[in-house]
């Protein structure tokens, strides 16, 4: 478990933070410019020291005001990847992974070289400098040299907002690796939806440095209360299910979760796989009953759970399926029309959805495109 709780003063600022997170997979912080992100992971690498609070990591306390215990940087063991890389540049690519080793007696290295060059797609690089390298390559490098520091913790800030989108899409499936095989928990700063939906196993919404909110990111996603924080434009739930069966005569596969099955076209993964889909919004349509006669194949029973303004006339729908969410923006005359209260039972039809894929194993082309189902 990752447990913090921190105050401390910025000049006129006020970080005052506290979640619990999974030590396994992706804690992503996510907010706006400005909001506290990395004054967090800072006090995280001990960079810097909060007024007062605790940061621990399983067993291990970092800092505790209360029990006067401020382990130093250099002791806390915690890998930091940059949004730049910050390779060294006259070194050669297999010298800069090796910095990261050099700096833990051979004893205690329990991640070793060859592995975290193959994880990383790095073997053909080796000989190389830096310069030259893509912006994408150079963060597998900032990667792999944290990795080989055996950290207790990577922190990464924002390691994809200086990338392009097309770095971007090749470098994510990489921090899926990293998250899936690598066992190490991973504190991640964002202010980029898509890489959060993707990436993260827990979301922690900071706003003007306190908590917004903070749990699974399907949970988080599906509040209504917070996707003014997220972002309008970006409402939607995200639903977590499994690959149940391919139907390769017509190009589809069936996947599954507690609330029920959808259709989506083929995806590239074998059955019982996790998958991961942010389901926008502006895709959820609501009936009262089910619809004969319509092109559409994914309906899901569902229960309104609560109605928000979400606009001149429009208004957020949250739905639940079994014990998952989703959001449907719909007009506040459908919401009169429909007679839409707490409670009552509807169908939710979902027109599209976007694959996150979230879980180890092959990524195909498809992953990341938002399909019409
Ligand atoms: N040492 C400091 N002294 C004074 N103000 C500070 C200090 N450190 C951070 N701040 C202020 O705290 C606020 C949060 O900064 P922080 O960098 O943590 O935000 P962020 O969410 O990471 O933003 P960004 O995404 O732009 O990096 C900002 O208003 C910043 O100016």
């Amino acid at each position: 478990m990752l447990d913090l709780q921190i105050r401390q003063s910025l000049g006129a600022f006020t970080l005052d933070i506290a979640f619990t997170a999974e030590e396994r997979g992706v804690t992503a912080l996510f907010g706006r410019s400005g909001s506290g992100k990395t004054s967090v992971i800072n006090a995280i690498a001990g960079l810097t020291r909060p007024d007062e609070g605790h940061i621990r990591v399983g067993d291990t306390v970092f800092f505790d005001s209360a029990r006067h215990v401020d382990v130093p940087v250099e002791k806390r063991r915690i890998g930091y990847v940059f949004q730049d890389s910050r390779l060294f540049p006259h070194m050669t690519v297999r010298s800069n992974l090796e910095y990261g080793l050099r700096r833990v007696p051979a004893a205690e290295r329990r991640i070793a070289f060859g592995p975290v060059v193959d994880l990383l797609g790095l073997g053909h690089l080796l000989d190389r400098r830096p310069r030259g390298l893509s912006g994408g390559e150079r963060q597998r490098i900032a990667f792999g040299r944290a990795l080989l520091a055996q950290p207790r913790l990577l922190l990464m800030d924002e390691p994809m907002a200086s990338l392009d989108a097309a770095r971007k899409a090749e470098i994510m499936p990489y921090i899926e690796r990293l998250r899936d095989e690598m066992n190490i928990p991973i504190v991640m700063v964002s202010h980029a939806l898509d890489e959060v939906v993707r990436l993260a196993t827990t979301m922690v919404l900071i706003a003007e440095g306190r908590v917004r909110g903070s749990g699974p990111v399907g949970t988080v996603m599906g509040r209504l209360d917070l996707s003014a924080v997220t972002g309008a434009q970006d409402a939607g739930a995200v639903l977590d299910l499994t690959v149940e069966t391919h139907i390769p005569e017509d190009g589809l596969s069936v996947l599954a979760f507690d609330g029920g099955r959808l259709t989506v076209p083929q995806i590239d993964r074998p059955p019982g796989s996790a998958v991961r889909l942010h389901i926008h919004a502006r895709d959820v349509i609501v009936a009262l009953q089910p619809l004969a006669g319509v092109s559409l194949r994914n309906a899901l029973t569902a229960t309104v759970i609560e109605l928000a303004e979400a606009g001149p006339s429009s208004a957020d729908v949250r739905l639940a399926v079994g014990g998952s969410f989703l959001i449907a923006r719909i007009t506040r005359a459908a919401v009169r029309e429909l007679g839409l209260m707490p409670g009552r039972e509807v169908v939710a039809l979902v027109k599209g959805v976007a694959f996150e894929p979230h879980s180890g194993g092959a990524v195909s082309d498809r992953h990341g495109r938002v399909v019409d189902v």
